[in-house]
């Protein structure tokens, strides 16, 4: 059984040069020793918003340094994890934030993978050559968390539905899986592809938007 460790005001900046008041929370217990952290935004659910009133809106955002820092094209994990910020401001609910770069296989495998795509793997395909599985994430950390947090039913922003599966099975009932818009750009086309192709359950085209790229 995980508990919070840590919490702390944290002001930040949203995608509209808004500042919201989160709360950063850490752990001690997780299962995987790995330092995950969560952020509460906003006052909470909103009663008769969208979804069940008192049931929280949750990302479980997979930790992404070239995409959510560096603003990489490759992927669109930098533009999702916006619009999670903006979305949980304003309705109230909580972002984690979870180590599992790279699907879980860690930064320079990622990088490993870029390259064998370079040469005509797409995202799966390279981290199987690599030795690694498709995506290795677990979600026990994840499910750990919101237990330490007090959140027993969650209103899931995603479209994979590997993470519902998961969560539900470790416990965490997901009442709604509330779906992402997916940005698709020139360099991220064919990523975005494989995964709507693979990933079985995975909504990718759902609201998808074209984002400007100059190449
Ligand atoms: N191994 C590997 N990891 C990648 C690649 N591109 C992005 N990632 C990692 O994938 C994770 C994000 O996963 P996604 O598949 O984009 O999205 P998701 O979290 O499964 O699903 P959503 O909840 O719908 O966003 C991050 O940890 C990224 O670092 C890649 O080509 N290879
Ligand atoms: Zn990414």
């Amino acid at each position: 059984m995980a508990t919070i460790r840590t919490q702390v005001r944290l002001p930040v900046r949203l995608p509209d040069g808004r500042v919201a008041t989160g709360t950063l929370v850490s752990f001690d217990g997780l299962v995987d020793g790995r330092e995950h952290v969560a952020l509460a935004l906003g006052d909470g659910p909103v009663p008769g918003g969208t979804g069940p009133a008192g049931v929280p809106l949750v990302r479980l955002h997979s930790e992404c340094l070239t995409g959510d820092v560096l603003g990489s094209r490759r992927c669109d994990c930098g533009p999702q994890l916006d619009d999670s910020l903006d979305l949980l401001a304003t309705m109230g609910g909580y972002l984690l934030y979870l180590r599992q770069e790279g699907r879980g296989i860690g930064l320079y495998a990622k990088i490993d993978a870029y390259r064998l795509q370079d040469s005509g793997l797409d995202t799966f395909d390279a981290n199987l050559a690599l030795g690694y599985p498709e995506d290795g994430r677990d979600y026990t950390a994840a499910a750990q968390m919101l237990q330490a947090l007090g959140v027993e039913q969650v209103r899931l922003l995603t479209n994979n539905r590997d993470k519902t599966e998961q969560l539900n099975r470790l416990g965490i009932r997901v009442v709604e899986q509330v779906p992402m818009t997916v940005h698709v750009t020139p360099s991220n086309r064919d990523y975005l592809a494989a995964k709507a192709s693979r990933q079985d359950g995975e909504a990718a085209t759902l609201g998808a938007a074209t984002d400007g790229e100059h190449p």
